[in-house]
């Protein structure tokens, strides 16, 4: 199956809400390149802009400056071509359709000929058989964050976009969540961003954790995870004190700046 995802290019992208005295820059001019099949996360302050960028790439905002291309090719060409799907903290799946029914959905939604035999693959490999019929209101959080993957995957995406998936689950089910479902998009060559609050997490699953300062975001890490690294605990804790440090850096950096006197 040829899908290999597109590169991914910011150039001088930025998002200002709202005008006049109630403006608020959520995202300044950022120049970023996210290569072709990676898995970057993105981690940074709450409030920094991390969702406003995702959702730019996604073709959900329009930015108020520069350019975004993927693959040389618009967000919204992307989005016609149903090769770009996203997932939310929250699955917001439809209450009314059965797992099986939301997965299919995806597909029709994304101009895809039906594929009864693909759905109930999907359902498998996101282990969720036996629950084909159910109603997201008879499932756990995990389970509705499951159908939300498994319907991102049934389209085949070029890029994946996930806004802290996992995020709204208690921490066990996140573990096993975060074991089992990225081996499914990992090994297809998808484009991946991920949006996560969790540090552990960004070592864990990206080739590349990408630290944002609180907003307007400036870029003050930019860690590269060695695939070497996904099996060596001991070089997973030194990365994510690499990351924190960023985090911290940023902070500090931030603070300096919002109140010069205190560094005096
Ligand atoms: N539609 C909108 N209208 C006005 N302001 C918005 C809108 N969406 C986001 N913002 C503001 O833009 C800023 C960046 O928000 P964003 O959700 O991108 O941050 P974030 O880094 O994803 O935060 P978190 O980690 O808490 O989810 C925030 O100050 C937010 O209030």
């Amino acid at each position: 199956m040829e899908h290999t995802g597109p590169d991914i290019r910011c150039a001088d992208v930025a998002k200002t809400f709202g005008g006049g005295t109630t403006s608020l820059e959520a995202v300044a001019p950022l120049t970023l390149d996210f290569a072709a099949g990676q898995m970057t996360a993105l981690v940074g302050p709450s409030g920094c802009g991390k969702s406003t960028l995702l959702r730019m790439i996604a073709g959900l905002e329009v930015p108020s400056a520069g350019q975004i291309t993927l693959g040389g090719q618009s967000p919204q060409d992307m989005q016609r071509q149903g090769a770009l799907a996203m997932a939310f903290q929250d699955a917001s799946l439809l209450p009314w359709r059965s797992v099986r029914g939301n997965i299919a959905l995806a597909r029709k939604l994304a101009r895809m000929s039906p594929d009864a035999a693909a759905v109930e693959d999907m359902i498998a490999r996101v282990g969720l058989s036996g629950f084909e019929d159910a109603r997201p209101a008879e499932l756990s959080g995990g389970m509705r964050q499951r159908v939300a993957i498994a319907r991102c995957l049934i389209t085949q995406p070029r890029v994946l976009l996930l806004d802290e998936p996992f995020g709204a689950v208690d921490e066990l089910t996140r573990t096993r969540l975060n074991l089992e479902l990225p081996p499914l998009w990992q090994a297809s060559g998808t484009t991946a961003l991920m949006v996560t609050h969790s540090v552990r997490e960004a070592v864990a699953l990206a080739d590349r954790v990408l630290v944002f300062s609180s907003r307007p975001a400036r870029v003050v890490g930019d860690i590269m995870i060695p695939p070497e690294a996904r099996g060596d605990k001991a070089r997973q804790l030194a990365l994510t004190e690499q990351v924190n440090a960023a985090l911290a850096q940023g902070w500090a950096d931030d603070s300096a700046q919002a109140h010069p006197w205190a560094a005096q």
